[in-house]
């Protein structure tokens, strides 16, 4: 298993699933960056997708892990920053395939409809499966050059 810089976000759903999450991760040895949020007083998801996406956009980290109720406010907000391709996961087999397929860098997860053992296999899998390229590279590509079509 390799070690690598991973960035986690959340908001008051995802609290303490993040928190767990995090201890998982650091006592794999992975370097983790936490961007909050620090609590289970209300907060609005879309300020922590991005901090998350920016770190994956400068290059800081290499994949990013976002947890709120559901998984899909943070998968649409930060999907809208360049370069985050974000996957909504909820079976450690799609973890696997968002990797090998889609070249997926942040993984979002709904802590209101898995437990943590099932959050820990989907994050397992998802930081140790690798973009399989071949095919798939070019239709990756192809999302990149839709992204690009619409950037100022
Ligand atoms: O982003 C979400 C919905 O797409 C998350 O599930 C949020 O955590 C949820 O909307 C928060 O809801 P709450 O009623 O304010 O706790």
């Amino acid at each position: 298993m390799k070690n690598i810089s991973i960035v986690l976000g959340s908001d008051h759903a995802g609290f303490e699933m993040k928190e767990q999450i995090k201890e998982y991760l650091q006592g794999q040895g992975h370097t983790v960056q936490d961007m909050g949020c620090n609590g289970t007083e209300s907060c609005d998801y879309p300020d922590f997708a991005l901090a998350v996406g920016e770190k994956i956009r400068s290059g800081q980290c290499q994949q990013g892990i976002l947890i709120c109720g559901t998984g899909v406010g943070m998968a649409i907000a930060v999907n809208k920053v360049p370069g985050v391709r974000a996957a909504n996961v909820f079976a450690p087999e799609i973890a696997q395939l968002a990797r090998e397929h889609n070249n997926a860098n942040v993984l979002t997860m709904g802590s209101r409809f898995i437990d943590l053992a099932q959050a820990k296999a989907i994050v397992e899998k998802f930081i140790n499966t690798e973009f399989a390229g071949d095919r798939h590279a070019k239709r990756v590509d192809k999302i990149s050059a839709i992204e690009k079509k619409y950037s100022l």
